[in-house]
């Protein structure tokens, strides 16, 4: 199947400016060429256009839920996008930018299909306006997508065919308080590195992926680059210490290829090239894309 890349350069939904060139570093960093090595055609849409900060009003910035009206129509766009790539046929690679684009990438990939979600993150992602301690709309992606609290509201952010039962967050370790009680009054399945401890990578990953993949037409693969360890991936705008290895990421990346007939839709996000050292994130970034679309070392 045909891979499509789009390039979402986004940093609207996060404090730092910066993650806004991830999909110039990630293409840099050889992802056409990678993925023409594992015999995936690709197809690069290129990006979709994104306004800077410097040319909005700085009012913006200073909500609950920080250039929300921009976020709105990027991610109206993408969701657009998504949809006309699964209806030709071929496999949307979303290339981020901050996290707030998943809002849109999962509007498209549940526009015609019931779908799961795993959401590989050291964050839960799951604040609304009202429990957001920054205002930024990348700490909000799955609330809006499942319509949670103040998201209810806005149609545009739901993901109208994904629910709870199906959503599955695999390595947090910074999570709100607001967010740890929404966790515990929903059905969301999450599993912090400590269960990645206990019972390892393999385990945890396989289980999510039954949770995303049970009785639906398919599933979205978020990956935010912040699930790894900063040793690994230090280019990230919210680094969190005590995230996966190099070593559990791929293999986390190759049960996701395990479930290439579910695999819906693909997103690598949070990349932050000026924080980066010699763009190895985004070269990870490339990596694990590559492992998650069926790349194997025989
Ligand atoms: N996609 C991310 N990197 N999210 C970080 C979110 C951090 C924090 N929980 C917040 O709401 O601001
Ligand atoms: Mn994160
Ligand atoms: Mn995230």
């Amino acid at each position: 199947m045909t891979i499509r890349t789009i390039g979402v350069p986004m940093d609207l939904g996060a404090d730092r400016r910066g993650v806004d060139m991830g999909p110039s570093a990630i293409r840099y960093a050889g992802l056409s060429a990678t993925l023409d090595d594992i015999d995936r055609s690709t197809v690069d849409r290129g990006d979709l256009t994104v306004p800077h900060a410097e040319e909005r009003d700085p009012e913006r910035a200073a909500t609950n839920a920080k250039y929300l009206p921009e976020v709105e129509a990027i991610c109206t766009r993408l969701a657009d996008e998504v949809d006309d790539t699964l209806a030709d046929g071929a496999l949307p690679l979303v290339l981020g930018g901050d996290h707030s684009i998943a809002i849109g990438t999962l509007a498209g990939a549940a526009r015609d299909a019931e779908i799961g979600a795993v959401w590989f993150d050291a964050h839960s992602d799951i604040n609304t306006p009202a429990t957001t301690p920054s205002g930024n709309v990348h700490g909000m992606p799955l609330a809006a997508a499942l319509g949670l609290g103040e998201f209810a509201d806005t149609p545009w952010a739901n993901a109208p065919n994904l629910s709870e039962e199906n959503v599955a967050i695999v390595g947090l370790r910074s999570v709100d308080d607001p967010e740890r009680e929404r966790i515990r009054d929903s059905d969301v399945t999450a599993y912090t590195m400590s269960d990645i401890d206990e019972r390892g990578v393999v385990d945890v990953t396989e289980e999510a992926l039954a949770v995303a993949t049970d009785g639906v037409d398919g599933i979205h693969v978020s990956l935010d680059m912040d699930w790894l360890d900063p040793s690994h991936a230090p280019g990230v705008g919210t680094p969190v210490r005590g995230g996966v290895t190099y070593r559990e990421a791929h293999s986390a990346m190759e049960l996701v290829a395990d479930h290439d007939d579910a695999l819906r839709s693909l997103e690598v996000v949070e990349v932050n090239p000026i924080l980066d050292s010699h763009n190895e994130t985004a070269e990870l970034a490339t990596e694990l894309a590559a492992s998650a679309l069926g790349k194997r070392v025989l």
